[in-house]
């Protein structure tokens, strides 16, 4: 504590007694920060201190800079935050956080830096209020399904940052945003790198410190001060208070320290989950924000039904009365409280933009339930680990004796883990892909959620739907891509096989069935299983954008030649012989020597015809998990017309090498993930039928679409 408070008396100008004065009730108080009228910011309207922004007018000013909105040259309206000079090194790491894309947080766009080398985070533009403003003009709290709006929204947000492995550092109401309906939180990319030291003193505000966990004082800054901060702002937004309150930032960090939060005013499930996130101990807290959205039944794959008084009725604040719904009648929390239907907006009954709507709808709990709990296992390990970092001694003892107990089993231990690896790690790959698949949004989806929560919503185009699908690929995890490919693999192994088998029983149902007779069959199987692999590999990496048509072809190129050598090597191993299926009066003479050899292909022209097959056909667009059809027979027939064409350039042993081609055609479509954009209406989730929002919401959909492909 002693540390803390030493610190914070160095870093803020705060004086014990000047908050008293300045604090208005239940608000943040920027000591001194002016009002956006009174505020003198640094470049006036018209100004371009960055080439391709203009500011239009300063929003705002923080501890870290001033804030503008600016529109760049094409016209995309932006909010440019002026950094400090004393951060430029922290800056560098912020270029973690750029890339992150999700609909609950404001897109951090670029960091740019203008002729005196003052840097400028580009980010997006929100131009509802904050949380801060909206808590000032509701003195007793919010609606309750206002609140579990904004905390939905907040907690989606901030899971995000954690599954990125960022910890926010600064979630308080003046950060989180509500543009359109939707809540953002902002600040993430510079609170994780800028500590309380780096803040400019004279713009602390204090009500940064009613958020802060109590072990931020020991520099700890783990995820859980952000669930700390989530549960003062869930007590904050119920009662319009904070749980912690004082004269003095001195005071506040006390309290935080030592006194226990009066939950009492709250009511189930509230009390305990508040409790819980104010934890001294953050070990005692929850493990997870989804931990604690789902202990207040927001759940994030859809809905939520509860139906309970968030504030005791007896208390001052009794006319809020809340009414929640939580569709898990299963749920503990349901069955504790008293509860008083009134409405059951999932939303607080503020419409859902369709983007939202349809992440809510996608972001299944998709955590595999025995990954769950051996990582729920580790963490605990962890904490009590933790616990023994003031006896370094234990520590060692212990761990020497892990390692003896593990030494001296290993006779069982390994074969138990190389069993559980070949049983779980498979079940855990096509689980994923299986989610994944039912989880991606499609068009109709996206439209119908937008009829259904908007009234007569501007149909999608397909273009609008491939640009906001391209962005969910592009967010896509890597560990998603990599259980996807593989199970495209194995699919297109079993397809080819299946085909083969097909093909075989037509092709050997009259004549003898002999290793030589059945040799091809053998040889081509082996061919379109690694034209597949390889062309499936390709496809993952490609996915994330429409790319361009030349450099793609040139890499197939190379991939192709590659298999032509493979199809070679296989076809000398099986001894078949190469010229038997020259499926055309060849005159040897006219064919290329370095290539054949008396009219019988070497591995260069085998190599050759398939780096041009591979090469004249687009093969990424049947693999585009955006394309229109799963199995496209166009495209079968496209390529085996194609083979055929370059058969007459440089021939190869036929039919084989068409029935190759449509091998491939038919294998990469029927294993490549697909979207499909005309899914059946049932799997749409349900929302209740929403008031109609303005033409103007539609706009900012659109916007907001546009925003996540970043500034014009
Ligand atoms: N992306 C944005 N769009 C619109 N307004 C914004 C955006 N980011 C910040 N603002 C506004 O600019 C003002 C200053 O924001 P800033 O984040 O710098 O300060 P703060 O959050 O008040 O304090 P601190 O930065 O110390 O946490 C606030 O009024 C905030 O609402």
């Amino acid at each position: 504590m002693t540390t803390l408070l030493g610190k914070l008396e160095v870093e803020s100008n705060h004086q014990p007694g000047s908050l008293a004065k300045d604090r208005r009730p239940f608000a943040e108080t920027h000591v001194s920060h002016p009002t956006t009228s009174s505020m003198s910011f640094t470049y006036p309207s018209g100004s371009t201190p960055l080439d391709r922004y203009t500011i239009r007018r300063g929003i705002g000013m923080g501890g870290f800079g001033e804030v503008y909105f600016a529109v760049s040259e094409a016209g995309k309206e932006v909010a440019l935050k002026r950094i400090q000079r004393n951060l430029e090194v922290e800056l560098r790491g912020v270029s973690h956080c750029l890339n992150l894309k999700h609909p609950h947080l404001i897109a951090l766009y670029d960091i740019c830096r203008d002729d005196q080398e003052q840097a400028w985070v580009v980010m997006e533009y929100v131009a509802g209020q904050n949380l801060r403003q909206v808590l000032d003009q509701s003195p007793s709290g919010l609606d309750v399904t206002e609140v579990r709006r904004w905390l939905s929204g907040i907690a989606a947000g901030v899971d995000h940052l954690h599954g990125a492995g960022l910890v926010h550092r600064d979630l308080k109401p003046g950060n989180v945003f509500d543009d359109m309906g939707i809540v953002k939180v902002g600040d993430y990319g510079l609170s994780k790198f800028i500590s309380a030291s780096h803040r400019g003193g004279h713009t602390e505000s204090v009500g940064t410190f009613h958020y802060m966990a109590p072990e931020i004082g020991r520099g700890e800054y783990g995820r859980e001060i952000d669930i700390y901060a989530i549960g003062i702002m869930t007590y904050e937004l119920l009662t319009g208070t904070v749980p912690f309150d004082g004269e003095s930032c001195h005071e506040i960090i006390v309290k935080h320290m030592t006194a226990k939060p009066d939950v009492t005013v709250l009511a189930e499930p509230y009390r305990s989950v508040v409790a819980k996130c104010l934890e001294k101990d953050p070990a005692n807290r929850f493990r997870s924000v989804r931990e604690m959205t789902n202990a207040l039944g927001i759940t994030q794959t859809g809905p939520a039904a509860i139906h309970a008084d968030a504030i005791q009725p007896n208390t001052p604040d009794a006319p809020i009365v809340a009414t929640l719904a939580n569709a898990n009648a299963n749920d503990s929390v349901s069955s504790k409280s008293s509860f008083t239907a009134k409405s059951s907006a999932p939303t607080g009954g503020r419409p859902q933009s369709p983007t939202a709507a349809v992440h809510h709808a996608n972001v299944a709990n998709d955590s595999e339930p025995l990954a769950r709990a051996v990582r729920a296992s580790v963490s605990d390990l962890q904490c009590w680990w933790h616990t023994l970092d003031r006896s370094p001694g234990a520590k060692f003892f212990l761990l020497i004796v892990a390692t003896f107990v593990l030494i001296i089993n290993t006779h069982w231990l390994l074969p138990l883990m190389s069993i559980v690896g070949v049983v779980y790690v498979p079940y855990y790959i096509v689980r994923q892909m299986v989610l994944h698949v039912s989880q991606q949004p499609s068009y109709a989806q996206a439209q119908r959620i937008a009829t259904n929560t908007h009234g007569p919503a501007r149909p999608m185009t397909r273009s609008q739907w491939r640009s906001q699908m391209r962005n969910d690929l592009c967010a896509k995890r890597s560990v998603h891509r990599a259980a996807e490919l593989s199970t495209s693999w194995i699919t297109a192994i079993l397809t080819t096989l299946a085909l083969t088998i097909t093909a075989g029983v037509i092709g050997l149902r009259t004549g003898t069935v002999d290793s030589i007779a059945i040799a091809p069959y053998g040889w081509m199987a082996v061919v379109v299983m690694a034209a597949a692999i390889s062309i499936l590999g390709l496809g993952k990496l490609w996915e994330r954008d429409e790319g361009e048509s030349l450099p793609r072809r040139i890499v197939l190129a190379g991939v192709g030649g590659g298999v032509g050598l493979f199809a070679y090597a296989m076809n000398g191993f099986l001894m078949l012989p190469i010229d038997a299926g020259l499926a055309r009066n060849i005159d040897s003479t006219t064919l290329p020597q370095a290539l054949y050899s008396d009219g019988i292909p070497r591995a260069s022209a085998m190599m050759a015809h398939f780096a041009i097959l591979f090469a004249l056909l687009r093969w990424w667009r049947p693999v585009d998990p955006l394309r229109r059809h799963r199995l496209s027979l166009w495209s079968v027939a496209v390529a085996v017309v194609g083979e055929w064409a370059v058969h007459q350039l440089l021939p190869i042993p036929q039919p084989f090498g068409m029935l190759i081609a449509g091998g491939i055609a038919i294998a990469i479509q029927m294993s490549a993930p697909w979207i499909n954009p005309r899914v059946k209406p049932e799997r749409i989730p349900q929302t209740p039928s929403q008031p109609a929002i303005p033409r103007s919401a539609h706009d900012g959909i659109a916007q907001e679409l546009a925003n996540a492909r970043g500034p014009a």
